[in-house]
This record gives C-alpha cells, structure tokens and sequence, in this order.
C-alpha cells in the first residue's frame, strides 16, 4: 500500500495539490483520470522520488523510505522513452539488467516477451514502430522486478493491437504488484482499472465517469 498524507505541491505560484490524502492499494491496478495539467504526472514523479513536495508523506507499505530504497522498491515507465536508439532490443535490455541490483531471470525475461508479442530483439530500437518501443520501455522498467509498477500514460499514440497486448501483460502483472498508471483512454480504463482516481477540477471526466456509473474516487473530496 501507498499513503500520501497531506501532500502539498506547487510550481511557483501555482498550486498543484493541497492537503491531498489518498491511498493505493497493493495487488491492485489505479488509473489517474484528469485534464491535461491537472497534476497526474506530478503525483508520479512525486511518489517516485524524482520530485519534491512542499509538504506531506509518503509512505510504501507503511514506511517511509530513502530515495534509493523507492528506486529499488518501483518500476518507472514515464512517458517518453528512455531507451538507446542505436543498441538493438536485446541490447538495451542487457544495458538496463546490468544496472539493476537484482535482476529477473532470463526465462521471465522471455515469459514477458511472449505476453507482449515482443519477437523483434535483435532490431535496433531506431527501427521499431512506436508500439514496440512502448513495449520494450515497459519491459525495462520490469527488469528490477519492482513490487510498484508506475506507468505514465504507457500506450500514448500507438495501435489498437500493441495496446493490448501491453495490457494483457499489465493483467497478468497486478496479480502481484502495486500498479498506477495514468491515461485519457477510457477503452484502458475499462479494461485495466480495479480502482479510478480523478484528479483535477476540471468537470468533463467527472461527468463521463458518472454517465457510465464507474465508481471513482474524486481527490475534490479529499
Ligand atoms: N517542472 C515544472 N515546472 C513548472 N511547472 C510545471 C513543472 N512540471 C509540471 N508543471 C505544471 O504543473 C501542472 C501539472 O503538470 P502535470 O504534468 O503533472 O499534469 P498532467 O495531469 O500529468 O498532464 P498531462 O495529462 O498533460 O500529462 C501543469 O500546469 C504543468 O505545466
């Protein structure tokens, strides 16, 4: 479990949270629904230590822990990939495995490959579509065998059939592990989300979550 208490955050005079209390809860997958500005990728960063709050804690299974502990602790995904261009597949992976303190075997490391139809491994990532980069990005961030996995909008720009397998992988990971994952696809949502956090004033999510009848929780109301 993830508890945020209290969290504050601003960017100069811009207020971004303000005594926002929430929790995620472990085996269990929690997509951030919000306008574009709203503070979805803030919350991440903040949870992942490469942000700093202004006030508030947070704690992961009910410590509060070092920068590095997170680091060890959480799988990152962000939204841009951050991937070598010029190694192939198989490359990167080794390149990232050997940064890793404990790293999956290579039998799961194959066991993921199948689940996300990822058969391209000796391609450079230069000469990959947009879906399979997404794909190996995810990959990388599994490779430390996190037991927090956070996504920022991991199927941003890519076809229908990389997205699902993608999320055919993300199924099968939750199972296991504390997953966040942010998108403004509600096919994901639909698809994925065990729990929907809305963040932000904006009223257009709020509405649609309503009109469909999907339980979320509302950070207006924290
Ligand atoms: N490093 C920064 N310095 C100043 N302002 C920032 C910084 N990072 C984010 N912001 C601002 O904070 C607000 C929240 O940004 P954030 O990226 O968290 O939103 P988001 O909900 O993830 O949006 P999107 O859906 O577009 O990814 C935005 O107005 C953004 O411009």
């Amino acid at each position: 479990m993830i508890t945020i208490e209290n969290l504050s955050k601003s960017y100069k005079d811009k207020q971004i949270f303000q005594n926002f209390n929430t929790t995620f809860k472990d085996k269990t997958l929690t997509v951030l629904l919000g306008e574009n500005g709203a503070g979805k990728s803030t919350l991440l960063r903040i949870v992942t230590a490469l942000e700093k709050a202004n006030g508030g804690t947070v704690k992961y299974f009910g410590e509060r822990l070092s920068n590095r502990e997170i680091k060890e602790k959480i799988g990152y995904i962000p939204q841009d990939i951050a991937l070598f261009e010029h190694l192939t597949v198989n490359e990167n992976i080794e390149f990232f495995k050997a940064l890793s303190k404990q790293s999956i075997s290579s039998n799961l490391i194959e066991d993921y490959c199948e689940k996300l139809n990822l058969f391209e491994r000796k391609a450079k990532i230069s000469a990959l579509s947009g879906g399979t980069k997404r794909k190996v990005n995810l990959l990388i961030g599994l490779l430390s065998n996190p037991s927090i996995l956070i996504l920022d909008e991991p199927t941003v720009g890519i076809d229908l059939k990389s997205r699902y397998d993608i999320h055919q992988l993300l199924n099968s990971l939750k199972e296991s592990r504390l997953i966040i994952l942010t998108t403004h696809h509600l096919d994901e949502v639909e698809s994925l989300a065990d729990e929907i956090k809305l963040i932000g004033k904006d009223s257009f999510y709020r509405n649609i979550l309503s009109e469909k009848g999907w339980e979320f929780e509302d950070s207006l109301h924290n």
